[in-house]
């Protein structure tokens, strides 16, 4: 709680302000109970109404006033809880961003529910929690004036309702969300294979079974859903009982102390709203105990921004940050580094290793790859063998464990001859390198505007060429570029996705372009053309190819062949006749 308040102080002023309007909405209803009850029973006495005028207005002030102040505490606390919320939302944003991609995704999911739960500490629980404490001892000083017996009762009756209740609450909701989240989890895991694995499951005949699995896990989230909504039930009852029993408490204490009778009235009607305050105290609990693992999530990812690669404490971003000097990943300040070169790049890569787990073999080990302006190097290797890797490497998205992967400068100047990839600015980075790589997402938006992210100043000529190369000309002009992808380009076939994510690529136009796997999901035919329109494209600009065929290689340079993380082989563009490409 107290790193995502960091977030909060500079905007204490505000949250003060916020805070005192809140203990005035609760004080101004307390009063109006108060007042309203001293005229009635003052009335019933039958004094001349210049006697009631005084407390007239401030009935009719109090009842105004509450609601005024409500409205303007709600817009308070709500501006400055929003300004904060955007801050911490940017924050975690670039801690994602950072993350390398098999950790995103859980972090990514939660992410919205983790954030709204910094927005609830602020206004369902502390801001509830410093009002009614404020007020429940102002009226217990209040009490205190009129006679500190009677005080000492609303104390201990305020207390019960207002702390050791709501701890009450505290604990079994944090016990219940114990028992809870594994099974709303596995209902949740339930829900998604039946949706999106549907055919599957009909195809193999198990519907049946995972529909009564899933019904199982329903049933015994209802079961207990309900055992600790009867416990829940049970706390607020107490608090309304332990209401009435302090209300009657103070009355006896003040009857036998002998105050007047119209005090006895107000003091009882004011404990009972007062009582009503200290309840509100349960629910603010409540909330308290539901959001504490968001917030432990949101303050993990605030203070430990993640390594770029999985499961390595010390390792790829943070490493890249500290050998450009720049602070560590995580912070918007990480993406910032030296500045792009223009023009053409000459990469290396000398005895490159990755390790994707320290316990683990390295995904790619003692990897040497000259690139210099112009150079065509096809990758080829089976499943798994690194390939992927490797152009993460060049991509700056993972820094070499081993070794290192460098930007040879062109000429000699002030700089140090190499620098590591992880030193350039991040974010300008892919104007050098970048390309259509492993799982490239399509944007749940038109065709253009997938295609504008490459090169947003590109204009429809451009984007339809782009188009061209990629072989999917005839698409685009039958339907034209505002026609929407679906999510992740559901909407397409499986080669036009292909396709829009090659033209994509194509149409950043990057000094060295790497295409993991371009043609996939093309026949044979068709990838040869494609590929072929593509180099055409490129002209003598350098391309890394990373394939699974040998055919059509004979534009290239060098072919390197990965298996187990390391190059086996290794051969110009006779090596690819001999081996039958
Ligand atoms: N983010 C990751 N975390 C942990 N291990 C990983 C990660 N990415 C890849 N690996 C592992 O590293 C090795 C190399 O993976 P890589 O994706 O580079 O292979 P590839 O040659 O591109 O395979 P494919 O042809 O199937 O795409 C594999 O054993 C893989 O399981």
């Amino acid at each position: 709680m107290w790193r995502v308040l960091e977030f909060a102080y500079p905007l204490r002023w505000r949250f003060v302000g916020a805070g005192v309007l809140a203990a005035g909405t609760e004080a101004a209803g307390l009063g109006l109970m108060a007042a309203a009850t001293w005229l009635l029973a003052t009335a019933a006495g039958q004094p001349p109404l210049i006697a009631l005028s005084v407390a007239i207005v401030l009935v009719r002030a109090l009842a105004i006033g509450r609601g005024v102040l409500r409205y303007v505490e709600r817009l308070a606390s709500h501006d400055a809880v929003l300004r904060m919320v955007s801050d911490v939302r940017a924050r975690i944003f670039a801690a994602l961003v950072d993350r390398p991609p098999a950790r995103r995704g859980d972090a990514l999911s939660r992410m919205v529910s983790d954030v709204d739960a910094v927005q609830d500490l602020l206004i369902r629980v502390l801001l509830p929690m410093a009002a009614a404490g404020t007020v429940a001892l102002a009226a217990v000083v209040t009490a205190f004036a009129a006679d500190p017996l009677v005080a000492l009762v609303l104390l201990a009756g305020l207390a019960a309702t207002g702390v050791a209740l709501p701890l009450l609450a505290a604990r079994l909701a944090r016990h219940g969300g114990a028992r809870l989240a594994p099974l709303r989890a596995a209902y949740a895991v339930d829900t998604v294979d039946l949706v999106h694995g549907a055919a599957d499951l009909a195809a193999f005949g198990a519907r049946t079974e995972y529909e009564a699995r899933g019904a199982a896990h329903a049933a015994e989230l209802a079961r207990v859903e309900r055992s600790l909504a009867r416990r829940s039930f049970a706390v607020d009852a107490a608090a309304t009982m332990l209401g009435g029993v302090t209300a009657m408490a103070v009355l006896a204490t003040a009857l036998h102390r002998g105050l007047p009778g119209v005090w006895l009235a107000v003091l009882a009607v004011a404990t009972l709203a007062a009582g009503e305050i200290a309840q509100s105290l349960l629910a603010a609990a409540r909330k308290g105990a539901e959001i504490r693992g968001s917030l432990d999530r949101v303050a993990e990812l605030l203070d430990h921004p993640a390594p770029a690669t999985a499961d390595r404490p010390d390792a790829a971003g943070t490493t890249a940050a500290r050998a450009a000097g720049t602070p560590a990943a995580g912070t918007a300040d990480s993406l910032r580094g030296l500045p792009v070169p223009h023009g053409p790049v000459h990469l290396r890569l000398r005895g490159a290793g990755v390790r994707y787990r320290a316990d683990g073999p390295p995904a790619l080990h003692g990897v040497d790859l000259d690139l210099p302006p112009g150079k065509r190097v096809a990758i080829v290797g089976p499943s798994g063998a690194g390939k992927s890797t490797l152009l993460a490497l060049l991509t700056g998205v993972v820094v070499p464990d081993m070794g290192s992967a460098e930007v040879v400068a062109a000429a000699p100047g002030p700089r140090p001859e190499a620098t590591p990839i992880g030193a350039y600015d991040r974010e300008r980075w892919p104007a050098a390198v970048t390309g259509l790589l492993a799982d490239a997402h399509l944007f749940h938006a038109s065709v253009r505007d997938n295609l504008l992210l490459a090169r947003p100043e590109a204009d429809d000529a451009e984007l339809v060429a782009a188009c061209r190369t990629a072989g999917l000309g005839d698409w685009v002009g039958e339907h034209g570029l505002d026609v929407r992808v679906g999510e992740d380009g559901a909407a397409l076939s499986g080669g036009q996705r292909q396709r829009l994510a090659l033209a994509r690529a194509v149409l950043a136009d990057p000094e060295l372009l790497l295409l993991d796997e371009p043609t996939e999901g093309l026949d044979p035919g068709q990838a040869d053309e494609v590929l072929a329109a593509v180099l055409a494209h490129r002209g003598d600009r350098a391309t890394v190819l990373v394939t699974h065929r040998l055919t059509g290689l004979d534009a290239f340079d060098e072919v390197l062949v990965l298996d187990g993380g390391s190059v086996k082989e290794r051969g110009t563009q006779g090596w690819v006749r001999a081996h039958g490409g």
